[in-house]
Protein backbone atom coordinates (compact mmCIF):
# COMPACT_ATOMS: atom_id res chain seq x y z
CA UNK A 1 0.00 0.00 0.00
CA UNK A 2 1.65 3.60 -1.43
CA UNK A 3 0.80 6.14 1.77
CA UNK A 4 1.35 4.09 4.44
CA UNK A 5 2.19 5.70 8.28
CA UNK A 6 2.10 2.60 10.30
CA UNK A 7 1.09 -0.80 10.86
CA UNK A 8 0.71 -1.57 14.17
CA UNK A 9 -0.97 -5.01 15.65
CA UNK A 10 -0.97 -8.83 15.17
CA UNK A 11 1.68 -10.02 12.49
CA UNK A 12 -1.09 -11.18 9.85
CA UNK A 13 -4.99 -12.16 9.38
CA UNK A 14 -6.75 -13.96 6.95
CA UNK A 15 -9.03 -11.48 5.18
CA UNK A 16 -12.41 -13.01 3.87
CA UNK A 17 -13.67 -9.62 2.71
CA UNK A 18 -13.46 -5.80 2.39
CA UNK A 19 -15.92 -3.25 3.29
CA UNK A 20 -15.96 0.49 3.76
CA UNK A 21 -19.53 0.43 5.51
CA UNK A 22 -19.19 -0.97 8.96
CA UNK A 23 -22.81 -2.27 8.62
CA UNK A 24 -21.55 -4.78 5.61
CA UNK A 25 -18.43 -5.83 7.93
CA UNK A 26 -18.62 -9.87 9.03
CA UNK A 27 -16.25 -11.72 10.22
CA UNK A 28 -12.70 -11.86 9.17
CA UNK A 29 -13.16 -8.19 7.30
CA UNK A 30 -10.74 -5.22 6.43
CA UNK A 31 -12.92 -2.35 7.19
CA UNK A 32 -11.45 0.69 5.80
CA UNK A 33 -12.49 3.73 7.71
CA UNK A 34 -13.51 7.03 5.77
CA UNK A 35 -13.82 10.50 6.81
CA UNK A 36 -17.19 11.44 4.53
CA UNK A 37 -18.90 14.45 3.96
CA UNK A 38 -21.44 13.22 6.02
CA UNK A 39 -20.22 11.85 9.02
CA UNK A 40 -16.73 10.11 10.27
CA UNK A 41 -16.19 6.16 9.11
CA UNK A 42 -13.47 6.20 12.05
CA UNK A 43 -17.06 6.51 14.68
CA UNK A 44 -17.91 3.11 13.39
CA UNK A 45 -14.72 1.33 13.99
CA UNK A 46 -16.16 0.03 17.49
CA UNK A 47 -18.90 -1.36 15.55
CA UNK A 48 -16.72 -3.00 12.99
CA UNK A 49 -14.77 -4.91 15.76
CA UNK A 50 -17.54 -6.13 17.22
CA UNK A 51 -18.61 -7.15 13.85
CA UNK A 52 -15.44 -9.35 13.48
CA UNK A 53 -13.33 -7.13 11.49
CA UNK A 54 -9.69 -8.80 11.57
CA UNK A 55 -8.12 -5.21 10.31
CA UNK A 56 -8.61 -1.65 9.83
CA UNK A 57 -7.12 0.54 7.68
CA UNK A 58 -7.98 4.74 8.93
CA UNK A 59 -6.39 7.63 8.87
CA UNK A 60 -6.43 8.73 12.92
CA UNK A 61 -4.04 7.65 15.51
CA UNK A 62 -5.86 4.52 17.03
CA UNK A 63 -5.33 1.91 19.18
CA UNK A 64 -6.84 -1.17 18.59
CA UNK A 65 -5.46 -3.93 21.17
CA UNK A 66 -5.60 -7.36 19.06
CA UNK A 67 -6.20 -6.02 15.38
CA UNK A 68 -4.49 -5.17 12.55
CA UNK A 69 -4.43 -1.48 12.60
CA UNK A 70 -3.43 0.27 9.23
CA UNK A 71 -3.01 4.03 9.42
CA UNK A 72 -2.52 6.06 5.85
CA UNK A 73 -2.89 9.18 4.61
CA UNK A 74 -5.86 8.46 2.65
CA UNK A 75 -8.55 5.93 2.99
CA UNK A 76 -10.19 6.32 -0.55
CA UNK A 77 -7.11 6.00 -2.22
CA UNK A 78 -6.04 3.03 0.23
CA UNK A 79 -9.76 1.64 -0.19
CA UNK A 80 -9.14 1.16 -4.30
CA UNK A 81 -5.33 -0.65 -3.59
CA UNK A 82 -7.08 -2.99 -0.97
CA UNK A 83 -10.07 -3.63 -3.33
CA UNK A 84 -7.70 -4.62 -6.28
CA UNK A 85 -5.91 -6.53 -4.43
CA UNK A 86 -8.72 -8.50 -2.51
CA UNK A 87 -10.35 -8.92 -6.01
CA UNK A 88 -6.76 -10.34 -7.59
CA UNK A 89 -6.25 -7.44 -9.73
CA UNK A 90 -9.26 -7.89 -12.25
CA UNK A 91 -8.80 -4.70 -14.44
CA UNK A 92 -5.26 -6.10 -15.71
CA UNK A 93 -6.92 -8.91 -17.17
CA UNK A 94 -9.52 -6.62 -19.24
CA UNK A 95 -8.97 -3.65 -21.61
CA UNK A 96 -11.00 -0.57 -20.21
CA UNK A 97 -11.86 2.65 -21.96
CA UNK A 98 -12.82 5.30 -19.84
CA UNK A 99 -15.32 8.47 -21.14
CA UNK A 100 -15.03 11.52 -19.21
CA UNK A 101 -17.09 15.13 -19.49
CA UNK A 102 -20.05 16.38 -18.58
CA UNK A 103 -22.30 15.26 -21.18
CA UNK A 104 -22.34 12.03 -24.07
CA UNK A 105 -20.32 9.68 -21.65
CA UNK A 106 -23.19 7.09 -21.86
CA UNK A 107 -24.05 7.58 -25.12
CA UNK A 108 -20.27 7.33 -26.26
CA UNK A 109 -19.87 3.97 -24.12
CA UNK A 110 -22.77 2.40 -25.70
CA UNK A 111 -21.21 3.24 -29.28
CA UNK A 112 -18.19 2.31 -28.13
CA UNK A 113 -19.69 -1.31 -27.27
CA UNK A 114 -21.64 -1.52 -30.77
CA UNK A 115 -17.60 -1.15 -32.28
CA UNK A 116 -16.20 -3.56 -29.70
CA UNK A 117 -19.15 -6.18 -30.30
CA UNK A 118 -19.09 -6.01 -33.86
CA UNK A 119 -15.20 -6.47 -33.73
CA UNK A 120 -15.84 -9.96 -32.19
CA UNK A 121 -15.35 -9.23 -28.70
CA UNK A 122 -16.97 -9.37 -25.89
CA UNK A 123 -17.91 -5.92 -24.05
CA UNK A 124 -18.72 -4.92 -20.81
CA UNK A 125 -20.52 -1.31 -20.07
CA UNK A 126 -20.02 0.15 -16.47
CA UNK A 127 -22.33 3.79 -16.38
CA UNK A 128 -25.57 5.21 -15.57
CA UNK A 129 -27.80 3.46 -16.92
CA UNK A 130 -26.75 0.00 -15.43
CA UNK A 131 -23.98 -2.21 -16.33
CA UNK A 132 -23.70 -4.87 -18.77
CA UNK A 133 -21.85 -7.41 -19.06
CA UNK A 134 -22.50 -8.96 -22.88
CA UNK A 135 -26.07 -8.11 -22.83
CA UNK A 136 -27.08 -8.72 -19.60
CA UNK A 137 -28.01 -5.75 -17.44
CA UNK A 138 -26.96 -5.58 -13.84
CA UNK A 139 -28.62 -2.50 -11.49
CA UNK A 140 -26.12 0.45 -10.86
CA UNK A 141 -26.76 2.96 -7.97
CA UNK A 142 -23.99 5.37 -9.28
CA UNK A 143 -22.17 6.25 -12.76
CA UNK A 144 -18.76 4.97 -11.69
CA UNK A 145 -19.44 2.57 -8.45
CA UNK A 146 -17.08 2.85 -5.24
CA UNK A 147 -13.60 1.03 -6.21
CA UNK A 148 -15.10 -2.09 -4.12
CA UNK A 149 -18.10 -2.69 -6.22
CA UNK A 150 -15.78 -1.66 -9.18
CA UNK A 151 -13.02 -4.07 -8.76
CA UNK A 152 -15.94 -6.94 -7.78
CA UNK A 153 -17.96 -6.10 -10.68
CA UNK A 154 -14.66 -6.07 -12.94
CA UNK A 155 -13.68 -9.71 -11.38
CA UNK A 156 -17.50 -10.76 -12.44
CA UNK A 157 -16.71 -9.79 -16.03
CA UNK A 158 -13.41 -11.11 -16.30
CA UNK A 159 -14.97 -14.37 -14.90
CA UNK A 160 -17.88 -14.20 -17.82
CA UNK A 161 -15.31 -13.74 -20.52
CA UNK A 162 -15.65 -10.21 -20.91
CA UNK A 163 -12.48 -8.64 -23.28
CA UNK A 164 -13.36 -4.98 -23.00
CA UNK A 165 -15.38 -2.39 -20.61
CA UNK A 166 -16.35 0.79 -22.02
CA UNK A 167 -17.08 2.88 -18.65
CA UNK A 168 -17.89 6.28 -17.69
CA UNK A 169 -15.97 8.15 -15.55
CA UNK A 170 -17.58 10.87 -13.22
CA UNK A 171 -15.68 13.64 -12.04
CA UNK A 172 -17.08 12.51 -8.35
CA UNK A 173 -15.26 9.15 -9.12
CA UNK A 174 -12.00 10.24 -9.96
CA UNK A 175 -11.71 13.28 -6.71
CA UNK A 176 -12.58 10.64 -4.74
CA UNK A 177 -10.11 7.90 -5.76
CA UNK A 178 -13.15 5.27 -6.94
CA UNK A 179 -10.83 4.62 -9.92
CA UNK A 180 -7.29 4.54 -8.59
CA UNK A 181 -5.15 2.07 -9.90
CA UNK A 182 -7.01 1.27 -13.00
CA UNK A 183 -5.09 1.07 -16.08
CA UNK A 184 -7.39 2.63 -18.69
CA UNK A 185 -6.01 1.44 -22.39
CA UNK A 186 -7.67 4.91 -23.84
CA UNK A 187 -9.00 7.84 -22.16
CA UNK A 188 -12.26 9.71 -23.88
CA UNK A 189 -12.61 13.21 -23.16
CA UNK A 190 -16.07 14.91 -24.58
CA UNK A 191 -16.65 17.83 -23.24
CA UNK A 192 -16.63 20.26 -20.09
CA UNK A 193 -19.54 22.72 -19.25
CA UNK A 194 -21.38 23.68 -16.05
CA UNK A 195 -22.72 20.64 -14.03
CA UNK A 196 -21.86 19.86 -10.43
CA UNK A 197 -21.12 23.19 -9.00
CA UNK A 198 -22.31 21.98 -5.32
CA UNK A 199 -20.23 18.81 -5.10
CA UNK A 200 -16.48 21.00 -6.83
CA UNK A 201 -17.52 24.45 -6.32
CA UNK A 202 -15.65 25.49 -8.75
CA UNK A 203 -15.19 25.57 -12.09
CA UNK A 204 -11.70 24.77 -12.60
CA UNK A 205 -11.30 21.79 -9.50
CA UNK A 206 -14.00 20.23 -12.19
CA UNK A 207 -11.98 20.35 -14.77
CA UNK A 208 -8.81 19.40 -12.29
CA UNK A 209 -10.72 16.07 -11.32
CA UNK A 210 -11.65 15.26 -15.05
CA UNK A 211 -8.16 15.61 -16.17
CA UNK A 212 -6.96 12.96 -13.55
CA UNK A 213 -8.39 10.41 -16.16
CA UNK A 214 -5.48 11.32 -18.73
CA UNK A 215 -3.02 10.45 -15.75
CA UNK A 216 -4.53 6.67 -15.94
CA UNK A 217 -4.85 6.18 -19.31
CA UNK A 218 -2.35 4.72 -21.68
CA UNK A 219 -3.62 6.78 -24.65
CA UNK A 220 -6.41 10.01 -25.64
CA UNK A 221 -8.73 10.55 -27.63
CA UNK A 222 -9.81 14.45 -26.91
CA UNK A 223 -12.47 17.20 -28.15
CA UNK A 224 -10.94 19.98 -29.52
CA UNK A 225 -14.14 21.93 -30.17
CA UNK A 226 -13.75 21.85 -26.56
CA UNK A 227 -12.08 24.60 -24.59
CA UNK A 228 -11.25 22.27 -21.78
CA UNK A 229 -10.45 19.64 -24.44
CA UNK A 230 -7.59 21.80 -25.60
CA UNK A 231 -6.17 22.42 -22.95
CA UNK A 232 -6.05 18.67 -21.99
CA UNK A 233 -4.32 17.67 -24.75
CA UNK A 234 -1.98 20.39 -24.43
CA UNK A 235 -0.79 18.97 -20.91
CA UNK A 236 -0.67 15.34 -21.28
CA UNK A 237 1.79 13.52 -22.88
CA UNK A 238 0.37 9.96 -23.88
CA UNK A 239 -0.63 9.53 -27.60
CA UNK A 240 -3.62 11.07 -28.82
CA UNK A 241 -6.29 11.32 -30.93
CA UNK A 242 -8.01 14.93 -31.30
CA UNK A 243 -11.26 14.79 -32.93
CA UNK A 244 -13.97 18.14 -33.57
CA UNK A 245 -16.03 19.23 -36.38
CA UNK A 246 -14.60 23.20 -36.39
CA UNK A 247 -11.17 23.31 -34.97
CA UNK A 248 -8.37 21.20 -36.98
CA UNK A 249 -7.87 17.81 -35.57
CA UNK A 250 -6.77 14.19 -35.99
CA UNK A 251 -10.42 13.11 -36.57
CA UNK A 252 -11.93 15.98 -38.40
CA UNK A 253 -15.97 15.92 -39.60
CA UNK A 254 -16.82 17.67 -43.05
CA UNK A 255 -19.82 17.76 -44.73
CA UNK A 256 -21.75 17.47 -41.78
CA UNK A 257 -24.85 17.10 -42.78
CA UNK A 258 -27.71 16.73 -39.70
CA UNK A 259 -31.65 15.54 -40.30
CA UNK A 260 -34.00 14.00 -37.80
CA UNK A 261 -32.94 10.83 -39.88
CA UNK A 262 -29.29 11.41 -38.03
CA UNK A 263 -25.75 12.64 -39.01
CA UNK A 264 -23.97 11.86 -41.84
CA UNK A 265 -20.28 13.20 -42.63
CA UNK A 266 -16.93 12.83 -44.18
CA UNK A 267 -13.39 12.03 -42.17
CA UNK A 268 -10.43 11.35 -43.69
CA UNK A 269 -7.93 8.65 -41.73
CA UNK A 270 -4.38 8.78 -43.02
CA UNK A 271 -4.79 9.94 -46.29
CA UNK A 272 -8.06 7.69 -46.65
CA UNK A 273 -11.88 9.24 -46.77
CA UNK A 274 -14.92 7.45 -44.97
CA UNK A 275 -18.31 8.38 -45.06
CA UNK A 276 -20.02 8.25 -42.16
CA UNK A 277 -23.73 7.74 -40.81
CA UNK A 278 -24.94 7.47 -37.13
CA UNK A 279 -28.77 7.42 -36.63
CA UNK A 280 -29.26 10.02 -34.28
CA UNK A 281 -29.92 13.62 -34.90
CA UNK A 282 -28.16 16.15 -33.37
CA UNK A 283 -24.64 17.60 -33.73
CA UNK A 284 -23.87 16.35 -30.66
CA UNK A 285 -24.51 13.29 -32.30
CA UNK A 286 -21.37 14.14 -34.43
CA UNK A 287 -18.97 14.57 -31.25
CA UNK A 288 -20.12 11.35 -29.63
CA UNK A 289 -19.72 9.26 -32.85
CA UNK A 290 -16.69 11.17 -33.65
CA UNK A 291 -15.48 9.73 -29.86
CA UNK A 292 -16.05 6.29 -30.53
CA UNK A 293 -14.21 6.24 -33.76
CA UNK A 294 -11.21 7.30 -31.91
CA UNK A 295 -11.31 4.86 -29.46
CA UNK A 296 -11.93 2.02 -32.08
CA UNK A 297 -9.04 3.61 -33.88
CA UNK A 298 -6.95 3.83 -30.93
CA UNK A 299 -8.05 0.22 -30.21
CA UNK A 300 -6.88 -0.56 -33.79
CA UNK A 301 -10.40 -1.95 -35.00
CA UNK A 302 -10.23 -1.42 -38.92
CA UNK A 303 -12.16 1.40 -40.10
CA UNK A 304 -14.76 -0.52 -42.18
CA UNK A 305 -15.91 -2.56 -38.84
CA UNK A 306 -16.55 0.86 -36.71
CA UNK A 307 -18.29 2.56 -39.52
CA UNK A 308 -20.16 -0.74 -40.13
CA UNK A 309 -21.11 -1.20 -36.27
CA UNK A 310 -21.62 2.81 -35.90
CA UNK A 311 -24.05 2.80 -38.93
CA UNK A 312 -26.44 -0.04 -37.20
CA UNK A 313 -27.37 1.87 -33.99
CA UNK A 314 -30.50 2.73 -33.19
CA UNK A 315 -30.06 5.19 -30.33
CA UNK A 316 -29.53 4.94 -26.36
CA UNK A 317 -32.58 4.46 -23.80
CA UNK A 318 -33.78 7.99 -23.06
CA UNK A 319 -31.23 10.12 -24.80
CA UNK A 320 -33.57 11.19 -27.76
CA UNK A 321 -35.73 8.46 -27.56
CA UNK A 322 -39.12 9.04 -29.34
CA UNK A 323 -42.80 7.79 -27.83
CA UNK A 324 -44.62 6.66 -31.06
CA UNK A 325 -48.25 4.70 -30.53
CA UNK A 326 -49.58 6.61 -33.84
CA UNK A 327 -50.17 10.37 -33.08
CA UNK A 328 -49.27 13.08 -35.28
CA UNK A 329 -47.03 14.94 -33.16
CA UNK A 330 -43.89 14.22 -31.66
CA UNK A 331 -42.88 13.16 -28.20
CA UNK A 332 -38.88 12.97 -27.52
CA UNK A 333 -38.42 11.72 -23.98
CA UNK A 334 -33.68 12.94 -23.41
CA UNK A 335 -31.62 12.76 -20.75
CA UNK A 336 -30.48 16.14 -21.13
CA UNK A 337 -30.25 17.52 -17.62
CA UNK A 338 -27.60 20.28 -18.08
CA UNK A 339 -27.16 24.15 -19.60
CA UNK A 340 -25.52 22.18 -22.39
CA UNK A 341 -27.38 19.18 -22.93
CA UNK A 342 -30.50 21.20 -22.81
CA UNK A 343 -29.51 23.66 -25.23
CA UNK A 344 -28.15 20.83 -27.37
CA UNK A 345 -31.23 19.60 -27.47
CA UNK A 346 -33.43 21.67 -28.27
CA UNK A 347 -31.76 23.26 -31.11
CA UNK A 348 -31.59 20.03 -32.43
CA UNK A 349 -35.55 19.64 -32.39
CA UNK A 350 -35.72 23.48 -33.55
CA UNK A 351 -33.62 22.48 -36.86
CA UNK A 352 -36.77 20.03 -37.92
CA UNK A 353 -39.91 20.84 -35.94
CA UNK A 354 -42.17 22.22 -38.44
CA UNK A 355 -45.20 22.83 -35.69
CA UNK A 356 -44.51 24.57 -31.87
CA UNK A 357 -41.80 23.02 -29.47
CA UNK A 358 -43.56 22.33 -25.59
CA UNK A 359 -40.98 21.23 -23.44
CA UNK A 360 -41.84 19.52 -20.17
CA UNK A 361 -38.71 19.48 -17.70
CA UNK A 362 -37.18 20.58 -14.31
CA UNK A 363 -34.29 20.27 -12.16
CA UNK A 364 -32.98 17.25 -9.80
CA UNK A 365 -33.32 18.23 -5.84
CA UNK A 366 -29.35 17.79 -3.82
CA UNK A 367 -27.89 18.77 -7.19
CA UNK A 368 -25.91 22.56 -8.68
CA UNK A 369 -28.60 24.99 -7.57
CA UNK A 370 -26.75 27.29 -9.63
CA UNK A 371 -27.80 25.54 -12.90
CA UNK A 372 -31.74 25.64 -12.17
CA UNK A 373 -32.19 29.53 -13.48
CA UNK A 374 -29.71 28.78 -16.46
CA UNK A 375 -32.18 25.83 -17.65
CA UNK A 376 -35.06 27.75 -17.15
CA UNK A 377 -33.55 30.36 -19.49
CA UNK A 378 -32.40 27.93 -22.53
CA UNK A 379 -35.71 26.30 -22.10
CA UNK A 380 -37.93 29.15 -22.14
CA UNK A 381 -35.67 30.73 -25.56
CA UNK A 382 -35.98 27.71 -27.46
CA UNK A 383 -39.30 26.27 -26.66
CA UNK A 384 -42.58 27.73 -27.73
CA UNK A 385 -44.09 26.43 -24.50
CA UNK A 386 -42.57 25.22 -21.09
CA UNK A 387 -43.43 23.41 -18.69
CA UNK A 388 -41.81 23.35 -15.45
CA UNK A 389 -42.23 20.25 -13.69
CA UNK A 390 -40.68 18.13 -10.89
CA UNK A 391 -37.28 15.72 -11.62
CA UNK A 392 -35.85 13.81 -8.64
CA UNK A 393 -36.55 16.15 -5.68
CA UNK A 394 -35.14 14.19 -3.70
CA UNK A 395 -34.47 15.91 -0.28
CA UNK A 396 -35.94 18.94 -1.72
CA UNK A 397 -38.97 20.57 -2.08
CA UNK A 398 -40.61 20.45 -5.81
CA UNK A 399 -42.08 23.57 -5.92
CA UNK A 400 -38.87 25.50 -4.32
CA UNK A 401 -36.62 24.16 -7.04
CA UNK A 402 -39.59 24.90 -9.32
CA UNK A 403 -39.47 28.33 -8.34
CA UNK A 404 -35.43 28.88 -8.70
CA UNK A 405 -35.97 27.25 -12.38
CA UNK A 406 -38.47 29.93 -13.02
CA UNK A 407 -36.11 32.97 -12.28
CA UNK A 408 -34.16 32.57 -15.34
CA UNK A 409 -37.77 31.64 -17.83
CA UNK A 410 -37.47 35.03 -20.14
CA UNK A 411 -40.71 34.60 -21.97
CA UNK A 412 -44.64 34.38 -20.22
CA UNK A 413 -45.56 31.21 -22.35
CA UNK A 414 -44.90 28.78 -19.77
CA UNK A 415 -46.66 27.14 -16.72
CA UNK A 416 -45.82 25.25 -13.37
CA UNK A 417 -47.48 22.14 -13.16
CA UNK A 418 -44.57 20.14 -9.78
CA UNK A 419 -46.81 16.50 -10.55
CA UNK A 420 -44.76 14.99 -13.56
CA UNK A 421 -47.70 13.13 -14.57
CA UNK A 422 -49.63 15.73 -14.90
CA UNK A 423 -47.22 18.28 -16.48
CA UNK A 424 -46.68 15.46 -19.22
CA UNK A 425 -50.76 15.54 -19.56
CA UNK A 426 -51.07 19.17 -19.98
CA UNK A 427 -48.57 18.92 -23.17
CA UNK A 428 -50.34 15.98 -24.80
CA UNK A 429 -53.69 17.85 -24.47
CA UNK A 430 -51.95 21.58 -25.87
CA UNK A 431 -50.04 19.57 -28.93
CA UNK A 432 -51.86 19.09 -32.24
CA UNK A 433 -50.31 17.90 -35.47
CA UNK A 434 -46.50 18.48 -36.03
CA UNK A 435 -45.93 19.84 -32.86
CA UNK A 436 -42.77 18.38 -30.72
CA UNK A 437 -42.82 17.60 -26.92
CA UNK A 438 -39.67 17.27 -25.45
CA UNK A 439 -39.69 15.84 -22.04
CA UNK A 440 -36.28 16.19 -20.57
CA UNK A 441 -34.25 15.15 -17.30
CA UNK A 442 -35.17 11.56 -16.52
CA UNK A 443 -34.32 9.78 -19.82
CA UNK A 444 -33.88 6.15 -18.78
CA UNK A 445 -34.81 6.55 -15.27
CA UNK A 446 -37.95 4.44 -14.14
CA UNK A 447 -38.23 5.90 -11.23
CA UNK A 448 -38.66 9.35 -9.09
CA UNK A 449 -36.73 10.05 -6.38
CA UNK A 450 -38.90 11.88 -3.52
CA UNK A 451 -38.66 12.77 0.32
CA UNK A 452 -39.46 10.01 1.92
CA UNK A 453 -39.83 7.57 -0.78
CA UNK A 454 -38.96 6.14 -4.52
CA UNK A 455 -41.71 5.79 -6.99
CA UNK A 456 -41.68 3.90 -10.16
CA UNK A 457 -42.09 6.37 -13.05
CA UNK A 458 -41.33 6.22 -16.55
CA UNK A 459 -41.51 9.35 -18.82
CA UNK A 460 -41.96 7.19 -21.75
CA UNK A 461 -44.74 4.91 -20.17
CA UNK A 462 -46.33 7.65 -18.75
CA UNK A 463 -46.41 9.27 -22.39
CA UNK A 464 -47.43 6.40 -23.99
CA UNK A 465 -50.09 6.01 -21.50
CA UNK A 466 -51.43 9.29 -21.67
CA UNK A 467 -51.34 9.55 -25.80
CA UNK A 468 -54.05 6.70 -25.66
CA UNK A 469 -56.06 7.75 -22.47
CA UNK A 470 -56.55 11.10 -23.85
CA UNK A 471 -57.55 10.21 -27.53
CA UNK A 472 -54.54 11.68 -29.12
CA UNK A 473 -53.90 8.64 -31.52
CA UNK A 474 -54.62 9.58 -35.66
C1 LIG B 1 -20.80 13.20 -3.01
C2 LIG B 1 -20.39 11.76 -3.04
O1 LIG B 1 -20.02 11.25 -4.06
N1 LIG B 1 -20.47 11.11 -1.87
C3 LIG B 1 -19.96 9.76 -1.73
C4 LIG B 1 -19.23 9.68 -0.41
O2 LIG B 1 -20.20 9.91 0.56
P1 LIG B 1 -19.90 10.61 1.93
O3 LIG B 1 -18.48 11.04 2.01
O4 LIG B 1 -20.94 11.62 2.16
O5 LIG B 1 -20.16 9.40 2.95
P2 LIG B 1 -20.73 9.51 4.44
O6 LIG B 1 -22.17 9.25 4.43
O7 LIG B 1 -20.21 10.75 5.07
O8 LIG B 1 -20.04 8.25 5.12
C5 LIG B 1 -18.62 8.18 5.36
C6 LIG B 1 -18.22 6.74 5.50
O9 LIG B 1 -18.85 6.18 6.68
C7 LIG B 1 -19.40 4.95 6.36
N2 LIG B 1 -20.48 4.59 7.33
C8 LIG B 1 -21.62 5.33 7.41
C9 LIG B 1 -22.62 4.97 8.28
C10 LIG B 1 -22.46 3.82 9.09
O10 LIG B 1 -23.32 3.43 9.90
N3 LIG B 1 -21.30 3.13 8.99
C11 LIG B 1 -20.29 3.49 8.14
O11 LIG B 1 -19.27 2.81 8.07
C12 LIG B 1 -19.88 5.13 4.93
O12 LIG B 1 -20.09 3.91 4.26
C13 LIG B 1 -18.71 5.89 4.34
O13 LIG B 1 -17.69 5.04 3.91
O14 LIG B 1 -18.66 8.41 -0.25
C14 LIG B 1 -19.66 7.35 -0.23
C15 LIG B 1 -18.90 6.04 -0.08
O15 LIG B 1 -18.12 5.79 -1.16
C16 LIG B 1 -20.48 7.37 -1.52
O16 LIG B 1 -21.49 6.40 -1.43
C17 LIG B 1 -21.10 8.75 -1.72
O17 LIG B 1 -21.80 8.81 -2.94
C18 LIG B 1 -23.14 9.36 -2.82
C19 LIG B 1 -24.13 8.26 -2.44
C20 LIG B 1 -23.64 10.02 -4.12
O18 LIG B 1 -24.81 10.28 -4.27
N4 LIG B 1 -22.79 10.34 -5.06
C21 LIG B 1 -23.19 10.97 -6.33
C22 LIG B 1 -23.27 12.49 -6.24
C23 LIG B 1 -22.18 10.57 -7.40
O19 LIG B 1 -21.14 10.01 -7.10
N5 LIG B 1 -22.53 10.85 -8.65
C24 LIG B 1 -21.68 10.53 -9.79
C25 LIG B 1 -22.34 10.91 -11.10
C26 LIG B 1 -22.23 12.33 -11.40
C27 LIG B 1 -22.46 12.61 -12.89
O20 LIG B 1 -23.60 12.80 -13.27
O21 LIG B 1 -21.49 12.70 -13.64
C28 LIG B 1 -21.51 9.04 -9.94
O22 LIG B 1 -20.42 8.59 -10.33
O23 LIG B 1 -22.52 8.35 -9.74
N1 LIG C 1 -21.67 15.23 -26.75
C1 LIG C 1 -22.68 15.87 -26.19
N2 LIG C 1 -22.64 17.19 -25.95
C2 LIG C 1 -23.64 17.84 -25.36
N3 LIG C 1 -24.81 17.26 -25.01
C3 LIG C 1 -24.92 15.95 -25.23
C4 LIG C 1 -23.88 15.18 -25.83
N4 LIG C 1 -24.30 13.91 -25.92
C5 LIG C 1 -25.52 13.87 -25.38
N5 LIG C 1 -25.92 15.09 -24.97
C6 LIG C 1 -27.16 15.49 -24.26
O1 LIG C 1 -26.94 15.17 -22.90
C7 LIG C 1 -27.86 14.15 -22.44
C8 LIG C 1 -27.12 13.14 -21.60
O2 LIG C 1 -26.31 12.36 -22.46
P1 LIG C 1 -25.50 11.13 -21.87
O3 LIG C 1 -26.38 10.37 -21.00
O4 LIG C 1 -24.82 10.44 -22.96
O5 LIG C 1 -24.45 11.97 -20.98
P2 LIG C 1 -23.67 11.58 -19.65
O6 LIG C 1 -22.39 12.33 -19.75
O7 LIG C 1 -23.58 10.13 -19.53
O8 LIG C 1 -24.56 12.15 -18.46
P3 LIG C 1 -24.44 11.78 -16.86
O9 LIG C 1 -23.49 12.80 -16.30
O10 LIG C 1 -25.77 11.94 -16.31
O11 LIG C 1 -23.92 10.41 -16.74
C9 LIG C 1 -28.47 13.57 -23.71
O12 LIG C 1 -29.74 13.10 -23.47
C10 LIG C 1 -28.40 14.72 -24.69
O13 LIG C 1 -29.47 15.60 -24.52
N1 LIG D 1 -25.85 11.79 -12.90
C1 LIG D 1 -26.62 12.99 -12.73
C2 LIG D 1 -27.98 12.70 -13.27
C3 LIG D 1 -29.02 13.76 -13.07
C4 LIG D 1 -30.36 13.31 -13.57
C5 LIG D 1 -31.52 14.07 -13.06
N2 LIG D 1 -32.69 13.33 -13.36
C6 LIG D 1 -31.41 14.33 -11.56
O1 LIG D 1 -31.85 13.47 -10.81
O2 LIG D 1 -30.88 15.38 -11.16
C7 LIG D 1 -26.62 13.40 -11.27
O3 LIG D 1 -26.73 12.53 -10.42
O4 LIG D 1 -26.48 14.58 -11.01
MG1 LIG E 1 -24.01 8.92 -17.97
Amino acid sequence: MSDIVYVKGPGDADISSVAYDSRMVSEGCLFVAIKGFNVDGHDFVPQAISRGAAAIIGEQDLDLPGIIYIRVRNSRKALAEASAWFYGYPSRKLGIIGVTGTNGKTTTTYLVKAMLDRAGYKTGVIGTIGNLIGDKILHAERTTPESLELNRLFLNMVQQGVNYVAMEVSSHSLKLHRVDGIDFQVGIFTNLTQDHLDFHKTFEDYYESKKKLFDLSRKAVVNVDDESGRKILQSIDIPAISYGIDTDADLRARNVNISLEGVFYDIEVKGEKFSISYHVPGRFSVYNSLAALGAGLALGIPMDTLIDALGKVRGVPGRFEPVIVGQDFAVIVDYAHTPDGLENVLKTIKSFARGRIITVFGCGGDRDRKKRPIMGSIASRLSDYCIITSDNPRSEEPEAIIDEIEKGVVSSNYEKIADRREAIAKAIEMAKKDDVILIAGKGHEDYQILKDRTIHFDDREVAAELLVKKGKLR
